[in-house]
């Protein structure tokens, strides 16, 4: 194809552009501007899927400005066509190529019809097939959210729902420890991802958790992410034209120590578009509250802070994770707050100060839960008193008629979570409000301090004393330290059992596996922050190898943190950590959601030194082992000088005690007010539960198992049963180009969610996986299917008859973004029309021609279309006024649908704004924008034929 600039062209795969026009191009590729969507999209010239728009003597042409005429001669000038015709009225007139409307109908199938181009019936009824799925993929609210290899989980789903569908989230994922965050954030991003509502997003992790993300996104959500460190960074600046590397790849995985180290990385990521940013183990970032002065030095967690501080003021989207949300205290937690929404969040006391409200809420929504939950005998007037003063009147009126309308109490407690609380920003589901984890038990070891640390006062004092030893040989601790002995005892006697063992140090780690490897000859991995990130991963993946890997993984601090380790159930403590967010992570690392086993906890620690002043401290002042505190923050912040002294056992005791009692305190009145209206907010449990219904009933696995079935025997791709509920795929020799997905050597899949979950190394099939998703658009967009030709045999009719059926698709062309098919699904208009000229489709239906349908060989087939053509083009005709008559009403039937649910969501967010503040005014302003779009893109839809078959009666 010549291109020339100015001339038009169609694209083949997508209609719904509109008409291109051709704005650049050199020797290889074209650029091509789609007007009526506002996209440019460049072509490889070779490869372009487009066609010259060539209208013909006695079309009828449509100008940019709406009038049409009918062309009578057409000329050529320097390759671009000029139209001559006459208009409705009468007049003659000119359209130059470059004028013509930009939104056209295109007739493809009707030209391929009367040019004898037939398709087989098994296309075209594959065609209808999957316009139907993806009409309903399109209209669910769950698409995005099911077809991952997760388990449904409700707290889960119920947070990806409420935050996936919508634009630009910002939200902190604050869900305690190994509950799922990772997975929470993935379903969001990858919802965003699909529905378009994110095209580009950066996610930055501590360094150790780059290969696990990157494996998390690949294996449970076929999300490819492009992993960076300096390096490729390096690299593609060398390597390819793009001067800002991270412009380079949609989904960027990242270390936050390489932006940390880097300010040019720092400027190119600011530099760079992104939509949605998700920043994992937020507890890192610290807020400086102040002006720095010059020559002032900050931590690495404080210029992490700024470092995601200025990203988050650029990019739309942001999603925090951390499971300690207060671990570098409350202030900082508020400031985590503040990256999400700063105009909310600038006040800390007025923060604080809410907060303290929020007691008598949570006490009538408890008083509400009881009501809904039939007991009647709870006083409206008590839950009227506890609200008052803290909610508006319109809210404590409907309270007063909840005795005639009991059922709009649980409206009321879904007002009342909204309006009050983080609950928009912020998630945090606890096991306490999950439930079913398993058990945990404590094994303590009291052993004798060893003489070595005895004269040694710095060792005595420290948890971890073989640090602090001063002698010239660095190995002689182990010999003397008679954990090292526990610990080796342990391990033979776990000998059957994976064994996870932390100790603070890198240091200790080395030690310990040098004393395993030559004192004992046992071979054990070894995870720290010394290794090289590719080194950890062969480590924890050696361990976690069932038959050949090792059973001891020894760890560091740092090997605590985010790894998921819950296939194992003993944890061996080889000291105790200096904070109790630490120990949290440190048995969160097992007690995670797939734990199978109560986990067993192993503490070693040496009699009158720090280490056992701390584990009391913790076991007895905190109850740490048997559950989680969510006090425990608070405790440690207020007795944290005591805790670095060094105490008398009576003292000891009594700082247990103060500790226990404060514990107490903070947890009971953290359960009254601000937790408990959190744990309400981050799972409403019937909503939750609802929500698990629907997201099993639209996974429909049986009918994309059928679905698939049929592509791959028209793709040729060979399929056969592999054992129950799964099945191998190859391609075959006799296949036809591309198939989506489709690995060479052939692969194991499965559409069941059960039987992917138990086999990691098969492909889990959903209607979301790329193979589907790419198949359903490849069938959608190619032309083949377009046009078919049957014959109807016994169906009672008089025999040759001849009807056409004409399936027209409703959709709005518009900037892609704006995923109008949520508001605004495609309509699939059908018209079956008989000799006479009129729509017979109510009585001859797609279930009756399915029973009396035959085909025809298809040089029959064309002889009856030729013998027919004026008839079909008469019928054609006459289904396109059909069509154009009806589409004024199914136009406004769409705008009212429009208008109806996004001002619903405006007024909704509208009034969460005026109550308390936590919907930022760009959201509103998008759906606005998104209401305003909407209208245009409807009033300019034109319907495309979208297939045609030909029925004749025998
Ligand atoms: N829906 C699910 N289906 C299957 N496995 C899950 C699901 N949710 C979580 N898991 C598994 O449970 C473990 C914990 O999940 P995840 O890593 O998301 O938790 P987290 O809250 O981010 O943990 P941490 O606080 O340690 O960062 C992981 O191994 C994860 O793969």
């Amino acid at each position: 194809m010549q291109f020339i600039t100015g001339q038009r062209y169609i694209n083949n795969a997508d209609l719904q552009l509109g008409l291109g026009r051709v704005v650049g191009e050199n020797h290889r590729m074209v650029k091509v501007a789609f007007d009526a969507v506002d996209e440019e999209r460049i072509y490889a010239k070779d490869s372009a899927p487009l066609s010259r728009y060539e209208p013909q003597v006695d079309d009828l042409l449509q100008h940019k400005d709406g009038w049409k005429l009918t062309i009578h001669e057409i000329k050529n000038l320097n390759g671009l066509n000029i139209f001559f015709g006459v208009k409705e009225n009468g007049e003659e007139d000119v359209i130059p190529e470059s004028e013509i409307t930009d939104n056209i109908s295109l007739d493809r199938p009707a030209d391929r019809l009367l040019n004898a181009q037939i398709d087989k019936q098994k296309w075209y009824d594959l065609r209808q097939n999957a316009r139907i799925h993806q009409q309903r993929l399109s209209r669910s609210a769950l698409y995005g959210l099911t077809g991952c290899r997760t388990a449904l989980l409700p707290h889960q789903l119920y947070i990806a729902h409420s935050v996936g569908k919508r634009h630009a989230p910002r939200v902190l994922l604050a869900d305690e420890v190994g509950l799922g965050k990772t997975i929470e954030a993935c379903l969001i991003l990858h919802q965003q991802l699909l529905t378009n509502r994110a095209q580009r997003a950066i996610i930055i992790v501590p360094e150790s958790l780059t290969h696990q993300w990157m494996v998390e996104l690949l294996r449970r959500f076929n999300l490819q992410v492009s992993v960076f460190d300096e390096e490729k960074c390096q690299e593609i600046e060398h390597s390819s034209g793009f001067e800002n590397p991270f412009e380079s790849a949609q989904l960027v995985l990242l270390p936050l120590e390489m932006i940390l180290e880097s300010p040019v990385r720092e400027e190119q990521i600011l530099a760079a578009k992104w939509d949605l940013m998700v920043v994992d183990e937020a507890h890192h970032l610290e807020w400086f509250d102040g002006e720095l002065t010059e020559g002032q030095t900050v931590s690495d967690s404080v210029m992490a802070y700024q470092l995601i501080e200025s990203f988050a003021k650029k990019i739309p989207g942001v999603l925090l994770l951390t499971a300690t949300p207060e671990q570098l205290g409350r202030k900082s937690h508020f400031a985590r707050l503040r990256l999400l929404d700063a105009d909310r969040y600038h006040d800390f006391d007025q923060f604080i100060a809410e907060e303290a409200e929020f007691e008598s809420v949570a006490d009538a929504i408890d008083l509400l839960i009881q009501r809904v939950n039939g007991d009647d005998q709870v006083p409206l007037n008590t839950i009227h008193d506890q609200l008052k003063g803290h909610v508006h009147q319109d809210m404590l009126d409907q309270i007063a008629s909840l005795n005639e309308t009991p059922e709009n109490g649980l409206a009321l407690i879904n007002q009342l979570l909204d309006q009050h609380g983080t609950g928009r920003v912020l998630f945090r589901n606890t096991r306490h409000s999950v439930q079913g984890f398993p058990q945990r038990a404590l094994y303590d070891d009291a052993l004798e301090s060893p003489e070595i640390y005895q004269s040694n006062q710095q060792a005595m004092a420290s948890l971890t004393p073989e640090i602090h030893l001063e002698c010239d040989d660095p190995l002689q601790w182990l010999d003397n330290d008679p954990r090292v002995k526990w610990l080796v005892g342990k391990s033979k006697q776990l000998k059957h059992e994976k064994i996870l063992v932390i100790a603070s140090q890198a240091q200790t780690v080395l030690q310990l596996e040098q004393h395993y490897r030559d004192q004992h000859g046992i071979h054990v991995a070894v995870f720290h922050e010394g290794m090289s990130l590719i080194e950890r991963d062969q480590a924890a993946a050696w361990f976690a190898d069932l038959d050949n890997g090792t059973h001891i993984l020894l760890c560091s601090e740092i090997g605590s943190e985010g790894r998921n380790f819950q296939f194992a159930h003993h944890l061996l403590f080889f000291d105790l950590p200096g904070h109790p967010d630490l120990l949290e992570q440190r048995i969160g690392r097992l007690d995670r959601i797939g734990q199978t086993e109560t986990i067993q906890i192993h503490v070693p620690y040496l009699k009158h030194t720090a280490q056992e002043k701390w584990f009391k401290w913790y076991h007895q002042g905190l109850d740490l082992f048997n559950k989680t505190n969510p006090a425990a923050h608070h405790v440690f912040t207020a007795f944290q000088s005591d805790l670095q002294t060094t105490l008398k056992p009576a003292a000891l005791d009594d700082l247990i005690e103060k500790s226990r009692k404060l514990s107490d305190e903070l947890l009971l009145s953290m359960t009254r007010g601000r937790d408990r209206l959190l744990e309400y907010n981050s799972c409403r449990p019937l909503e939750a539960a609802l929500l698990k219904e629907q997201a099993e009933a639209f996974e429909q696995s049986a009918r994309l198992e059928k679905f698939m079935h049929k592509v791959f025997d028209l793709f040729n791709v060979h399929y056969e049963e592999h054992r129950s509920g799964s099945e191998i795929i190859r391609p075959t020799d006799e296949m036809h180009g591309y198939f989506p997905y489709l690995l060479e050597d052939g692969m194991t899949i499965t559409y069941d969610r059960e039987i992917a979950l138990a086999n990691e190394t098969f492909h889990y099939i959903t209607w979301e996986h790329p193979m589907v998703t790419e198949v359903l658009e490849l069938i959608l967009t190619q032309e083949l299917g377009n046009t078919a030709f049957a014959v109807l045999q016994n169906s009672g009719l008089n025999g040759g008859q001849i009807f056409l059926e004409c399936r027209y698709l409703i959709q709005s062309t518009g900037n892609s973004s704006m995923q109008l098919s949520r508001y605004l699904p495609p309509v699939n208009q059908r018209f079956l029309m008989a000799e006479a000229g009129i729509d017979v489709g109510d009585k001859l239906t797609e279930n009756l021609i399915r029973k009396f349908k035959n085909s025809v060989p298809m040089n029959v087939a064309v002889e009856v279309l030729k013998a027919k053509i004026s008839v079909i083009k008469r019928l054609l005709k006459k289904a396109d006024e059909l069509m154009q008559a009806q589409l004024p009403a199914l136009k406004l039937e769409a705008e009212q649908q429009v208008k109806q649910s996004i001002s619903n969501e405006i007024e909704r967010l509208q009034q969460l704004a005026s109550h308390n503040g936590q919907v930022r005014d760009d959201e509103i302003e998008y759906l606005k924008n998104s209401l305003e779009l909407a209208q245009t893109a409807i009033g300019q839809t034109q319907p495309q034929l979208d297939s045609i078959r030909v029925l004749v009666t025998m």
